[in-house]
């Protein structure tokens, strides 16, 4: 079995694929290092014989993860590093190791399944667009406040913007003016999300006039998803980049 981890900035998305690729034979989210060996340890049937990971974590958190992975696990973690290409796709940053890994195997996996003009869009934590031409040359993208970083700003600078998780969650059932802070905050956010994800389209319909595929992932992905009718949305888009920087042959 091989377990492949997307750490991220709050979640750290972990699965268990068979040796060929073919069968995803479990899958969680967990918020810490510690729930992540929690998991694993009582994961029905679980043998891990190859183990890559793509991390967004400082340096130092990435090594620590993949220390306890050999001692844990028995396994030497691969971790996907920064090139300027994979296969005909060239990275787009002036300094090819800036580019946030994340980013870069979701656009890997999204053109290696478009195989043509991509809009990328990942929404979690923070939210990032990247745009890859027909030919395979990222082009560059953008990046603001996710959903969390947008609540947890507005409830960190003022007074009385307070209120309850759960109303929270019940106030995106619908996006009518807000009438309590719950619903104008949560409502508000999301409209800047779709509002985002509405000017990426544009400026992806004026880059790629011969037409693109539009890829969504991320944890609030479905936030967004009827913005862009035509879009993919693909939960494991990192996962499938991962696959193609780091093939365990
Ligand atoms: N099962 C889930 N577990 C955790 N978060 C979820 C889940 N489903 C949806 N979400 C939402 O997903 C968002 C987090 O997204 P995601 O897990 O893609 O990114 P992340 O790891 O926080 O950050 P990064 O962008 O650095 O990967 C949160 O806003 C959360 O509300
Ligand atoms: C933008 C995030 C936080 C998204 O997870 C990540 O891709 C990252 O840390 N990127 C580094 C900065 C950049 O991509 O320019
Ligand atoms: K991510």
């Amino acid at each position: 079995m091989i377990l492949e981890l997307d750490c991220g900035n709050s979640f750290i998305k972990w699965r268990v694929i068979s040796v060929d690729g073919t069968q995803r034979l479990l899958a969680g989210v967990v918020d810490s290092d510690a729930a992540l060996f929690e998991s694993l340890a009582v994961a029905p049937g679980l043998r891990v014989s190859r183990c890559r990971l793509v991390s967004v974590r400082s340096d130092a958190e990435t090594e620590q993860l993949v220390a306890r992975l050999r001692e844990s696990l028995g396994v030497d973690a691969v971790c996907a590093q920064p090139a300027s290409q994979v296969g005909v796709v060239h990275n787009g940053y002036e300094d090819f190791r800036r580019l946030g890994l994340d980013r870069w195997l979701a656009v890997l996996g999204a053109y290696h399944l478009g195989q043509r003009a991509c809009l990328v869009v990942d929404l979690g934590t923070a939210v990032t667009a990247d745009f890859v031409s027909a030919s395979g040359m990222h082009l560059g993208g953008f990046i603001c406040p996710g959903l969390p970083l947008m609540r947890d700003q507005l409830s960190t600078h003022t007074r009385r913007i307070r209120y309850d998780r759960q109303v929270a969650l019940a106030a995106l059932q619908e996006l009518e003016p807000g009438r309590s802070t719950a619903e104008a905050v949560e409502r508000g956010c999301v409209l800047m999300l779709r509002g985002f994800v509405a000017e990426q389209l544009l400026q992806a319909q004026a880059r790629f006039p011969e037409g693109f595929e539009v890829f969504l992932t991320g944890g609030d992905a479905d936030l967004v998803r009827d913005v862009v009718p035509g879009a993919q949305v693909v939960p494991d888009l990192v996962f499938v980049g991962l696959a193609i920087a780091c093939p365990l042959s």
